[in-house]
Order: structure tokens, then sequence, then C-alpha cells
């Protein structure tokens, strides 16, 4: 089978004022695949990931340079609220909205204009359905989302950002402050996901990586600190086989 590209990146560079985080990036996102990112701390993963729905921007030291197209389409031209609603991020630590569960997942629905009740009553419960958490919500739907246990908080995160209907996740370190129960849950719910969505997570943990992705991207940094990409490619390569003396020295534990 063909994997499609959904996010092609290109010589992209990334600089905090002078000094340069990104350098030279360029890969291939394939579509209703889940991506890891991984490589030592300070390497520019979640850099790189914040690029993708362009969280950067917000940002005034941050310049970039270099090519980005979702689809074709150069994401620089997209508006920004357009590409954070098709690019949803879920953050290392759950940060639900001081609301209900209901209302943290109809948040973005009614951003954009939904208002009629049923169909946001819909759209609660496919995307908490979908996020694996309808059935331990669906009894109390008013409940303070943080209420929930940190797992159920992160299930939560992910259902609001799948409400918007995205196209792309983007997932920094999504399980580091979860237990492992927890984090098997997360993980057991990215194989659903990317059936409907194209996965990108930053981890720490190899194992994880090796466990859930499809491709494994290892960024490490220069001398200059600048983060560049090592090797890429199917997970199982770069875990059994890696062609770079440098990946086989990180995934082995060696350093990082
Ligand atoms: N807002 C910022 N301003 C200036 N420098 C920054 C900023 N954010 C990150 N950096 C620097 O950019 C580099 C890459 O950081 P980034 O957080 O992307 O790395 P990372 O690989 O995700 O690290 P970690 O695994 O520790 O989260 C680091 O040297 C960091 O100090």
């Amino acid at each position: 089978m063909t994997l499609e590209t959904k996010l092609k990146v290109i010589d992209f560079n990334l600089y905090y004022g002078n000094f340069q985080a990104l350098n030279n990036i360029t890969l291939d996102i394939p579509e209703n695949r889940i991506t890891a990112i991984i490589g030592p701390s300070g390497c520019g993963k979640s850099t790189f990931v914040r690029s993708i729905n362009r969280m950067n921007d917000l940002i005034p030291s941050v310049r970039t340079h270099g090519e980005m197209y979702m689809d074709e389409e150069n994401l620089f031209d997209i508006n920004v609220v357009d590409l954070r609603r098709r690019v949803g991020m879920v953050f290392q630590r759950p940060n639900p909205f001081p609301k209900s569960v209901y209302d943290n997942v109809a948040y973005g629905p009614r951003m954009h204009g939904i208002k009629n009740t049923s169909d946001l009553n819909d759209i609660v419960e496919r995307s908490l359905r979908a996020a694996a958490l309808w059935d331990e919500v669906k009894d109390d739907l008013n409940k303070s989302g943080l209420a929930l246990s940190g797992g159920a908080q992160q299930r939560l995160c992910i259902a609001r950002a799948l409400a918007v209907e995205p196209e792309m996740i983007l997932m920094d370190e999504p399980a580091s402050a979860l237990d492992p129960l927890a984090t098997l849950h997360i993980e057991e719910l990215m194989q659903t996901l990317k059936e409907n969505y194209t996965i990108v997570i930053v981890t720490h943990n190899m194992q994880q990586a090796a466990r859930s992705s499809d491709f494994t991207a290892f960024f490490h940094m220069g001398e200059d600190r600048a983060g560049y990409l090592v090797e890429y490619g199917p997970t199982e390569e770069i875990f059994t086989n890696p062609r770079q003396k440098l990946t086989e020295e990180y995934i082995s534990g060696r350093f990082g």
C-alpha cells in the first residue's frame, strides 16, 4: 500500500533570536500513520511540532525559513485560525479548561459558530467516544474536567482536539505525566485514532516510540546546538537496524 504524504517539510530552519534551534529539517510525514519524534533534551523536538501548527508564531523572537506543505498547500499561506483547527495539539500536562466535561469538548465547535444544541450534543458524544472517554463520563457531563483523573483529563484534551475535526494531531509528550496504565490507554487510543488522523508524537520514552509509532525521526543537535534530523524511517528499521551509529547509540541508551 502506498502512503500519502500529509505533511512535507523541506529545509526548515527556526531561530529564537540569534539561537538556531532547527537546522534544515526535511521529512515527509505520512497520512494516517503515527510518526514519533525522538532525541535528547534540547534537540528541538517540541520546537519542531510547535512549528507545524505555528504555535511558535506567538514568540516574537522566532524567525523561520524553509517550507512546509500540508496536502500540497503551503502551510504558511493558511490562515492561522484554520490551521489550528486542522492541526490539533495535545500537551505534556493535561490542560482541561476549568469547565464541565461537556463545555470543554463543545468549546472549539462553539468558537467555530456551531450553536445548535443537538449538533453540539452529537459532536460532544462523538468526540468523547473517539477519545475512549464516553463510558466514564456519559452519566455526568456537567462534572468539571478538572475532577477527572490525569489519564482521563488527557483523553478529555484529546476529545477537545477531535471536536473540531482536525486532520493532524500533534502530541508533545502526551503521557509523560501519566501512570503506566493511563499511558497504555493513550497508546491504545492512538492506534484507533490513526485510522482517521495523522499523528505526530514527541516522546522521550523510546519503548513508547518503538511500541506505538509507524515511523520514527531521530533528532540530535550539532556543536552549535541546532537540532537536525539524523535519521528517519520505519520505526522497526530505526530500532532494529539503524543506518547511523549515532541512532544506534541513542536507542541503546548510551546517551540522552
Ligand atoms: N521560547 C524560547 N526562546 C528561546 N529558546 C528556546 C525557546 N524554546 C526553546 N528554546 C531552546 O531551543 C532548543 C530546543 O528546545 P525544545 O524545547 O524544542 O527541545 P526538545 O528537544 O523538545 O527538549 P525537551 O526534550 O527537553 O523538551 C533548546 O536549546 C531550548 O532552550
